[in-house]
């Protein structure tokens, strides 16, 4: 089929003089983006469309769906777990669940409802989180996947006052399209000093010693200890903590070297430090201080094995996570000695059991999970992750995301009003499919300028996967979630880069959103390819449907849509008119365009959804071959 010609009849917005240039650029909120599902619920049949509800509230994050879920039984699109929130109260409240610096509580009381409930237990926890749209933990609450499950679909953030994750189940927070952000430097000085403070005492007995003087001991021969200059200490993670802990070894006179496969060496050189290899490491070491995250690769990487390969007499600092020793093998390889002494500032099971062998055992250093325990450090973390937490909660995306993609704001200010146009994209192709094996296969083709470096898809890609996906399933996508549920749903997204010769001042000249192996409820948008196939561009900031098919249209992409392909002929505006204002639709634009066939496309934008009655009327005209009602 051939392109036709264009031609915007009355009063079709922005229409005029059409340009492709995005709006003055004020800061991205993304709001609907991160956080709520679509706001216009819509049926994939005309005559099964279902009431919609629009809480407007100054947090537009808090406008969760109350829309039942549009009958999904033309594709193969299935519901799945991440359920929709639905309406909450209007504030957002946040729930401390561990003591968190004032600083930090002053800037939550400022945005929300802020509760700060500390020692609670897993049930507990479970039984309030369904009205908490944030919760801010430490390391002493364990967020798990019936947390999750439990918030019903509210909890829209979980803060991480500090770095260590593993408390999180991040799998679950990514399923249910919570965000998860932490604070990852504000206390790294003090683990480090800690760690310092650990090797030193461990190596002059210092706790040993103070027990035993309060005892009413005085024991001076017992308690010799060993000295640090010019000994080798294996720094075991060479991040933030590590590489602080080196610098501050290295000017107590330590040789320091270093395990971590993926620090850059230049870094580790600069502070003086070799990186070598793990067995090299644990070998040539005097002292080994940890300072890994817990992950399946580091869990209990200190074990018999591992002990039985170290120097005789090492000693060993832990103030990264318990999980990386087997506390067991630990207390072996101390009652043989080959580890001569340990200092734990951290646990597998957190406190350790009383009775516990390793916390007993007399070689054995504790102290209770310190590590950020500074005045300085929890303050800091306290405004870090009431910062990033707020932020998101506005819909921001935060610079400490630890399970969504980071996006720099500026990139996020220029893409808005694409992301606009990606989902609505999303959500018309969607409606225009009446059948055939599900949704399965959708290619996206970005036409750019934009050398594809520099050009971030993946806000694009998450609003189309949220647009196809929501209005006919139970889902509630966001950037967090939006390729998991693609995935677990079957759908497989491809993307396309074309390049363009049009301004490189605009990331996006136009979005194509093509649906494969469906057949469409109306014939006209499908391509010669075969497939669903619908362009769109941003003009004067909103965003426009420009090709259909094979159509070229210049449609506003907003509100309430009829589609008609019809015989291009004199009359047909005033009876598609007619029938509208006698059955009471007010229309708020017409556009018309040709094709070289003798056909015309003309897109009517009506205030509310006409009823079966009037459509019925609509397909009754002669010379209209097919119609299509559409709600965007
Ligand atoms: N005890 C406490 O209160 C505190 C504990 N921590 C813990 O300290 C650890 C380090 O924290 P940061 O330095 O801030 O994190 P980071 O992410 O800056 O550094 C971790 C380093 O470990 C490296 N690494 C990963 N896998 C490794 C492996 N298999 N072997 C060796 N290195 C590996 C990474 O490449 C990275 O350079 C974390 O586990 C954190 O939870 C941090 C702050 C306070
Ligand atoms: O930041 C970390 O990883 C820590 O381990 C600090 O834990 P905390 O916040 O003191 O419970």
């Amino acid at each position: 089929m051939a392109s036709s010609s264009i031609k915007a009849i009355s009063p079709f917005k922005a229409s005029s003089s059409p340009s492709t240039q995005p709006p003055s650029s004020s800061k991205p909120s993304l709001l609907s983006f991160l956080h709520t599902s679509s706001s216009n619920p819509i049926s994939l049949k005309l005559s099964h469309s279902h009431s919609h509800a629009h809480n407007s509230h100054s947090h537009s994050f808090l406008i969760t769906n109350v829309l039942k879920t549009a009958d999904s039984s033309e594709t193969s699109v299935s519901k799945s777990q991440n359920l929709k929130p639905t309406s909450s109260d209007l504030t957002p409240t946040i729930l401390v669940s561990e003591k968190l610096g004032e600083a930090g509580l002053q800037v939550l009381r400022g945005f929300g409802n802020l509760e700060c409930a500390y020692n609670l237990s897993p049930e507990e926890l479970c039984a309030k989180i369904s009205t908490c749209d944030a919760l801010i933990v430490r390391s002493g609450t364990k967020v798990t996947r019936q947390v999750f499950e439990a918030a019903k679909g509210r909890l829209k953030v979980v803060g991480r006052a500090g770095v260590g994750i593993d408390n999180v189940d991040l799998q679950a927070a990514t399923e249910f399209g919570c965000l998860v952000v932490n604070a990852p430097t504000a206390n790294t000085v003090a683990a480090a000093e800690h760690g310092i403070a650990l090797l030193t005492a461990m190596s002059r007995n210092v706790a040993q010693a103070d027990a035993s003087i309060k005892a009413g001991k005085w024991l001076r021969n017992k308690y010799v200890g060993v000295s640090l200059v010019g000994k080798t200490l294996a720094v075991m993670g060479f991040g933030k903590v590590g590489s602080e802990v080196a610098r501050r070894a290295k000017g107590l006179g330590m040789n320091v070297i270093s395990h971590d496969p993926y620090a850059p060496a230049d870094r580790a050189r600069a502070v003086g430090v070799d990186l070598v290899s793990f067995e090299q490491a644990i070998a040539t070491a005097d002292f080994i201080s940890l300072h890994m995250p817990l992950t399946p690769a580091t869990a209990k990487v200190f074990n018999d094995e591992t002990f039985a390969k170290m120097k005789k007499g090492v000693r060993i600092i832990n103030v990264a996570r318990g999980g990386v020793i087997d506390e067991d093998a630990l207390v072996r390889a101390l009652e043989s000695g080959v580890v001569a002494q340990a200092a734990l500032d951290v646990f597998t099971e957190e406190p350790p059991p009383k009775d516990s062998k390793l916390v007993q055992h007399e070689n054995v250093t504790l102290t209770p999970h310190l590590g950020a325990s500074t005045k300085e450090a929890q303050e800091g973390v306290a405004i870090e992750i009431a910062e990033a937490v707020v932020g998101a909660l506005k819909g921001e995306l935060s610079a400490t995301a630890v399970n969504a993609p980071m996006v720099p704001p500026e990139v996020l200010s220029e893409l808005s009003p694409y992301v606009v146009l990606a989902e609505k994209l999303g959500k018309l192709a969607v409606q225009l499919v009446a059948g055939g094996n599900g949704i399965t296969s959708v290619r996206v083709v970005y036409k750019s300028a934009r050398d594809p470096d520099d050009l971030d898809t993946r806000l694009l890609r998450a609003m189309i996967t949220k647009g196809i996906i929501e209005p006919i399933s139970a889902s509630f996508i966001n950037l967090v979630n939006a390729d998991f549920v693609a995935k677990q749903k079957g759908l497989r997204i491809s993307e396309e880069r074309v390049a363009v010769d049009s301004s490189p001042g605009f990331p996006v000249d136009s979005i194509q959103v093509q649906i494969y192996n469906v057949e469409s409820k109306f014939a006209s948008s499908v391509s010669e390819s075969g497939s669903i196939s619908i362009e769109g561009k941003v003009k004067y900031g909103e965003p426009h449907l420009t090709c259909l098919g094979s159509f070229g249209v210049d449609v506003s992409l907003e509100g309430n849509l009829i589609l008609c392909r019809q015989v291009d002929q004199p009359g047909m505006i005033g009876r598609v008119g007619n029938i509208l204002g006698n059955d009471n639709v007010n229309v708020s634009f017409m556009s018309v365009g040709r094709t070289v066939q003798k056909k015309a496309l003309m897109a009517i934008g009506v205030d509310e959804e006409p009823n079966k009655r009037t459509l019925e009327k609509i397909g009754k005209v002669p010379d209209i071959e097919e119609f299509v009602f559409l709600n965007l």
